[in-house]
């Protein structure tokens, strides 16, 4: 007998397990969900007859185990790392495109749109998958997904999960830690921050995965200029403003267009990422709100009032 449930709250999970223990119910294949309020799925369990008898559903302390689909597998982790723009995303997106069935897990809905689109592109379908949107394409095994809506009970061979440093993040950092230990992969790329190496090599010692490090450089430096722009004169084709509000974005946009003469395109979180694209090929002058910045644009320096 095989029976799901999703329980929405912690007392109904216990409750279930009281239920079950003392009437010693025996599922074959028992699947449960626990969701504390936020995001659906952050751990599944499954249970064998053997073990259904004596389910403590409140033990939250050894979280590895609540992926048994991922534990039957020893995982290949790599783990790039580096500065940004050296180009680990790019060899993680290599073998997911080369293999025959994959998972994309980024931090932005316009980081999964851009694996959907580069992947479709390339003859290999994929689906996108976030908050906001499921757009699937026929024929597709391949997903590129938000990380709260990575798939924790399917068999892929390669997954990426992109800016794995996130996992330390407070608000979001457990739906990192669940596509982590989670996701049942042959091949498991991870991208993001040398700082996060520790933390990671300490979650998955549990696990028992094959971990190996693949560390970058970037392959053009990032020179700060010597002194201040000091003027909107001094502003060159190709350069990239960062401001931190979408007022002063056109407040500044306005300027350069004005003052120095120059086409300039903006970019935005809430953008969509259509607009977004479009707007970063323009590639004339930009700013963006992003920390994220592409290695064409030179980084300024720049004094405003
Ligand atoms: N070997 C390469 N050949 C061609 N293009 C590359 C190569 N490496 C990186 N790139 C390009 O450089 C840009 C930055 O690479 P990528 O996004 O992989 O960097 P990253 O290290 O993951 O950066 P971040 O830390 O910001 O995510 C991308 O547009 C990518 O396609």
């Amino acid at each position: 007998m095989a029976a799901s449930l999703l329980c929405r709250r912690k007392i109904a999970a216990f409750t279930i397990s009281r239920v079950l223990n003392a009437y010693n119910v025996k599922l074959d294949g028992l699947h449960v969900e626990l969701d504390y309020g936020g995001s659906a799925g952050v751990c599944n369990r499954n249970y064998s007859s053997r073990s259904a008898a004596k389910i403590d559903f409140t033990d939250l302390t050894s979280p590895h185990t609540w992926y048994p689909k991922a534990r039957r597998k020893i995982r290949k982790v790599f783990l790039h790392v580096g500065p940004t723009n050296s180009g680990k995303t790019y060899h993680a997106l290599k073998s997911l495109q080369s293999n025959p069935s994959g998972i994309y897990c980024g931090p932005l809905r316009l980081l999964a749109w851009e694996v959907a689109n580069r992947l479709n592109k390339a003859n290999v379908p994929c689906d996108l998958i976030t908050g906001q949107e499921v757009e699937t394409v026929d024929g597709a095994k391949h997903k590129a997904v938000t990380v709260e809506m990575a798939d924790v009970n399917s068999d892929y061979s390669c997954a990426v999960i992109d800016e794995i440093q996130m996992l330390g993040c407070k608000t979001r950092g457990f739906s990192f830690t669940r596509a982590l230990l989670g996701i049942s992969a042959d091949e498991l790329h991870l991208c993001g921050d040398p700082a996060a190496v520790p933390l990671i090599e300490e979650i998955l010692k549990v696990t028992g995965d094959d971990v190996k490090i693949e560390t970058y450089e970037r392959l053009l430096p990032l020179v700060p200029l010597k002194k201040p722009l000091g003027s909107f004169d001094n502003i060159q084709t190709g350069d990239c403003i960062v401001t931190f509000s979408r007022k002063q974005i056109y407040k500044l946009k306005k300027k350069i267009e004005t003052g120095a003469n120059h086409l300039c395109s903006v970019v935005y979180g809430s953008l969509p990422p259509e607009t977004r694209t479009r707007q970063g090929c323009r590639q004339q002058c930009s700013m963006m709100q992003p920390v994220n910045l592409m290695s064409l644009w030179r980084v300024m320096q720049l004094g405003w009032d």
